[in-house]
């Protein structure tokens, strides 16, 4: 059964999978999206679905960089201060107009900075190094130094000549992007849709946001969570609700769900092993293979995933800071290769830790913390309560601080490995 965990397992007697085999196994399972074709302003964010090739060089006329005159250097080759040369401007050139003459000897023409140079002209000589006077009726530009061939002028196809491969099918649409496909005139780009992700919550504890409080009973803001983290790795979540207490209903519910156009299925709480835990119970009944169900890693060590014909679904655990770091290490991979990015999760920025780790544990650790710059060095400090029940710590994180498993703790400026949340490792 390849990697998948054994069937005749039950959910007590668990085996550990390290985070990295479990990463690995879901990259091996996921394929991008169908893409689709969007405006140029609705792609910015997306992931692009073909690359991009030039369709004319970048430029594609030569360019003047500078307000000034396009001479040629030959006519200026002997000029000083004691023995200017005169040119006649023989035309006005500002951006947008194609000249009407070629400059030939002892002329010049008038540019704008973006101006296209006309034939005949081999430099642009910026204006403050120039005197325009009028010389009986006719407009002369004087010159008191020479300048060499090509100064000012930006040669067509500096950039990139025609036909060069400019992005990359996958890569995410920022800004430089955006700027490249408008500059080629891509009105309509082909992106990777945005992938559904369903949200399904377990556990009879859970009030709607409305509910007033009850004794023993919480707000469900797991699925609110989750949907920021869906909408934050480029993917459209679907709050599908609560899973229903009754084992036969929830296991319809969930064939359905995974029956149902959503392309991958999240769920919140209920895969440990108390006796309301019907998602540990459903992954080990359902038809499709059980990849996992325990990693070694803290928190979220019950966090479990399994696939069902081409589609994923993962348990997450209910613990609100294990359910976010769940979705960090193995739902936002899954999210950007379902459109089309290149992920490699084994991508790290070392940090040295900027205070004691005092917690022991035979697992690796995935710390809240925060990473910043300092005299040269790159540092990461936990933030707030780091334990797997808490929520406050986790608006405050812009890291998770990989702490090895250690039987003392680590001392403050060790060297550690972090993730950094806002996916900026993701290309
Ligand atoms: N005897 C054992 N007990 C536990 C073990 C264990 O190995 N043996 N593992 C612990 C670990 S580690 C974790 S993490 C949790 C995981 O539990 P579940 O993922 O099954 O989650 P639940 O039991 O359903 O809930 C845990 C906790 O989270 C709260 N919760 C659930 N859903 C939400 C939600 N949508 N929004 C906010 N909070 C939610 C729930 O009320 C519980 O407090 O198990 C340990 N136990
Ligand atoms: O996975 Mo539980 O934290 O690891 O509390």
């Amino acid at each position: 059964m390849d990697a998948a965990i054994d069937r005749n397992m039950n959910k007590y007697h668990r085996k550990a999978m390290t985070v990295e085999a479990a990463r690995e196994l879901l990259q091996s399972r996921v394929r991008p999206v169908e893409p689709t074709e969007v405006e140029l302003a609705e792609a910015i964010g997306r992931r692009l679905a073909a690359p991009i090739r030039t369709v004319e060089p970048i430029p594609h006329f030569r360019r003047s960089g500078m307000d000034g005159y396009a001479i040629r250097t030959a006519d200026i080759a002997h000029a000083s201060a004691a023995l200017p040369i005169e040119l006649e401007i023989i035309e006005h050139i500002p951006c947008g107009k194609e000249p009407l003459y070629s400059i030939t000897e002892g002329k010049a023409a008038r540019i704008m900075t973006g101006g296209m140079v006309p034939d005949g002209a081999d430099a642009v000589i910026m204006q403050e190094m120039t005197e325009a006077v009028e010389h009986n009726g006719r407009s002369i530009v004087r010159i008191q130094k020479k300048i060499a061939p090509g100064l000012n002028i930006t040669p067509i196809g500096e950039e990139a000549g025609e036909g060069t491969l400019v992005i990359e099918a996958g890569e995410k649409l920022g800004a430089g992007h955006t700027a490249i496909l408008a500059a080629l005139g891509y009105n309509r780009v082909p992106v990777y849709r945005k992938p559904k992700v369903a949200v399904l919550s377990t556990g009879t504890e859970l009030l709607r946001l409305t509910d007033p409080l009850q004794m023993g009973k919480i707000r469900n803001s797991n699925a609110y969570m989750l949907m920021a983290q869906i909408i934050a790795a480029g993917a459209q979540p679907l709050l599908v609700g609560q899973i229903p207490d009754d084992y036969p209903k929830a296991e319809r519910m969930l064939y359905d769900l995974l029956a149902s156009d959503a392309d991958l299925i999240v769920t919140s709480g209920g895969v440990s092993v108390g006796d309301y835990d019907s998602m540990a119970d459903f992954f080990l009944r359902w038809e499709g293979t059980t990849l996992f169900n325990k990693i070694a890693m803290r928190p979220g060590s019950p966090t479990t995933a399994g696939a069902w014909k081409d589609k994923l679904l993962f348990g997450l655990s209910g613990n609100p800071s294990a359910c976010f770091v769940g979705f960090e290490l193995f739902v936002r991979p899954v999210i950007q290769q379902l459109q089309g990015a290149v992920v490699d999760t084994a991508k790290t920025v070392t940090c040295l830790l900027a205070a004691d780790y005092e917690k022991v544990n035979a697992y690796t650790r995935y710390v809240r913390g925060q990473w910043y710059s300092s005299g040269g060095n790159h540092y990461a400090k936990p933030v707030g309560r780091d334990k797997s029940s808490t929520i406050l710590s986790l608006k405050d994180a812009n890291c998770l601080i990989v702490i090895p498993p250690t039987k003392t703790g680590i001392v403050s400026g060790e060297i550690v490995q972090i993730i950094p949340l806002d996916g900026a490792l993701i290309v």
